[in-house]
């Protein structure tokens, strides 16, 4: 079955159209080699359906790539690389640049598009647009300033590190930021000189391509950037990680996947960057700005509806302040709007899918059953299909469920602690190590609990940590490597050590 030009089908619970002031964002095919392609006969030229999360309507058919067509953006890649890298870094930053604008000037469309694949609200899903440009934009310019170094060596020696580009690069992303995730690897990738082969989720491959005709239309060469979308990830998954020609694999989303990609590439021993699943505590101290905590804890608590890796999952408030706690939060929590994030006034769409719903109602029954206490919410939401109604529990404690399980939905559960000590060790006793947040008055206590804290970032007093210019990654089961910041490009460079002989000292 073919999709039809605009990418749209018929399906059994209805279609859905986007309407987009450039039509031509929403492309369903493949790309490879600088084209909107099939997918590979051998794969079966077969497609898959997207659906919009709020309506269940489909969105798209989109083409369903396998192993051969992986293999065959894999080659493309291989051969754009050549001439790629030899580009001055001024020229891949140009390019890089013009990407960044024609993304920022698309961002509508492509926030249309985000919403209708993804859920996320229009503004929320725009705001995801000039995050993920922001990478763009900061590696264009970072691709000027990959310096290497020279180190004092014997008299008539100097020893020379040169930074080079690892190659082919494959890159498998999540379905929760379908555009930052994709953009926050890409775009050094490419800036460093690498080649890249992009797996995007089989829920939001939309935003992924509609990238692509940006990228085109930039004048990213042929080659440069690869995405090959499928419904099933496994054979497309097994292609990246096993073949020579990819030195690079690089992955956004679960634990569980991230250590299967690992243990898969290390056949050819391929640099590996994972930024897997979290589980934050967020710890309100006796001393806190409570107002502050409380906005801190919805704005990082309900950010794209709960399913955002670094979210808070546990949070610890002490118990001379619990009660006081509780009530702001869900005074603030009864203003928070669920519906179709199209609708003006949304603030939470709908979940991603049924097993996302599933998840959600099992962590607050598993909750209830040992004790908890819903002061706000506890069932799916009254607009049935994938919305569930935002959600507040006390009483909560270490037996249960959302305290050592990453619950991906908008639960707020709040557990009681007494000291520092105990909030600290309650806090790291995860395999997780991704985000934590701490709110206090107190500086001394600031540092010494930050710097205890095992988790690859702090937000102290502060819930929005993530920017292009900062380290963004984890520790333990949460991940390897950084993205972001100059030590986001460095994940996509080998070092070459040369040593320059016959050096004649000055007399
Ligand atoms: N640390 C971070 O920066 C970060 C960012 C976003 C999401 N996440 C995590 O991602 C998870 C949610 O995302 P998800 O449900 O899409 O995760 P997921 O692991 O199910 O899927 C992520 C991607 O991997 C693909 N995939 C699944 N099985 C595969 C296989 N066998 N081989 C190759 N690819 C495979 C999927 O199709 C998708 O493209 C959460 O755990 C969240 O915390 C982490
Ligand atoms: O889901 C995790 C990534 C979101 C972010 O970059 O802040």
């Amino acid at each position: 079955m073919s999709a039809s030009s605009n990418g749209v089908a018929n399906g059994a619970g209805g279609t859905c159209k986007i309407d987009l002031k450039d039509p031509q964002l929403l492309k369903t095919n493949c790309f490879i080699g600088g084209k909107f392609v099939p997918a590979a006969k051998e794969d079966g030229e077969g497609w898959f359906d997207v659906f919009n999360p709020a309506t269940g309507e489909l969105v798209a058919k989109v083409a369903d790539g396998g192993k051969v067509t992986t293999q065959q953006a894999i080659e493309t890649a291989k051969s754009a690389f050549d001439s790629w890298k030899k580009l001055t870094a001024v020229e891949r930053s140009t390019i890089l640049k013009k990407w960044f604008d024609l993304i920022i000037q698309n961002a509508d469309d492509l926030g249309k598009i985000m919403t209708t694949e993804q859920g996320k609200p229009l503004p929320e899903a725009v705001g995801e647009i000039k995050y993920g440009a922001s990478f763009v934009e900061f590696f264009a310019e970072e691709a000027k300033r990959l310096y290497g170094d020279i180190i004092p060596a014997g008299a008539q020696t100097r020893a020379l590190v040169i930074p080079q580009p690892v190659g082919v690069c494959g890159l498998v992303t999540p379905w929760n930021f379908p555009c930052a995730m994709l953009t926050r690897k890409a775009a050094p990738a490419l800036a460093a000189g690498c080649t890249v082969v992009c797996k995007p989720s089989e829920m939001t491959p939309l935003s992924a391509l509609a990238l692509c005709e940006l990228a085109v239309r930039a004048g990213v060469p042929a080659g440069v950037l690869n995405v090959v979308p499928g419904f099933h990830a496994q054979p497309i998954g097994e292609e990246l990680t096993t073949n020579p020609i990819v030195r690079k694999i690089s992955f956004t989303g679960s634990t569980a996947v991230g250590k299967k990609l690992m243990m898969q590439s290390s056949s050819t021993v391929k640099k590996v960057s994972l930024e897997l699943g979290g589980l934050a505590p967020f710890i309100v101290m006796e001393d806190a700005n409570m107002d502050a905590a409380v906005s801190g804890l919805i704005a990082c608590k309900f950010r794209n509806n709960g399913q955002t890796c670094i979210c808070a999952n546990r949070v610890y408030v002490h118990s001379s302040i619990y009660d006081k706690f509780a009530e702001k939060v869900v005074e603030k929590v009864k203003s928070l709007r669920v519906g179709n994030g199209m609708e003006a006034g949304v603030n939470l769409g709908p979940l991603i899918n049924e097993k996302a719903v599933e998840k959600v109602d099992r962590h607050i029954k598993d909750a209830v059953s040992k004790g908890a206490k819903v002061l706000i919410g506890g069932s799916p939401h009254s607009l049935g299909g994938l919305f569930y109604q935002p959600t507040v529990m006390t009483n909560m404690t270490d037996s249960m469920v959302m305290s050592c399980e990453e619950t991906f939905g908008p639960v707020i559960g709040l557990f009681k602690f007494d000291s520092e000590d105990e909030v600290l060790k309650r806090a790291n006793n995860t395999n997780y190590g991704l985000a934590s947040y701490l709110y206090t008055s107190d500086l001394a206590r600031a540092w010494r609990m930050a710097e205890a804290l095992e988790s690859g970032m702090v937000g102290l007093n502060e819930p929005m940590i993530s920017t292009a210019t900062v380290p963004f990654g984890g520790v333990k089961e949460s991940g390897i490597g950084r993205e972001g910041s100059k030590y986001g490009i460095a994940e996509y460079v080998n070092l070459k050590y040369v040593l320059m002989g016959g050096i004649v000292p000055s007399s």
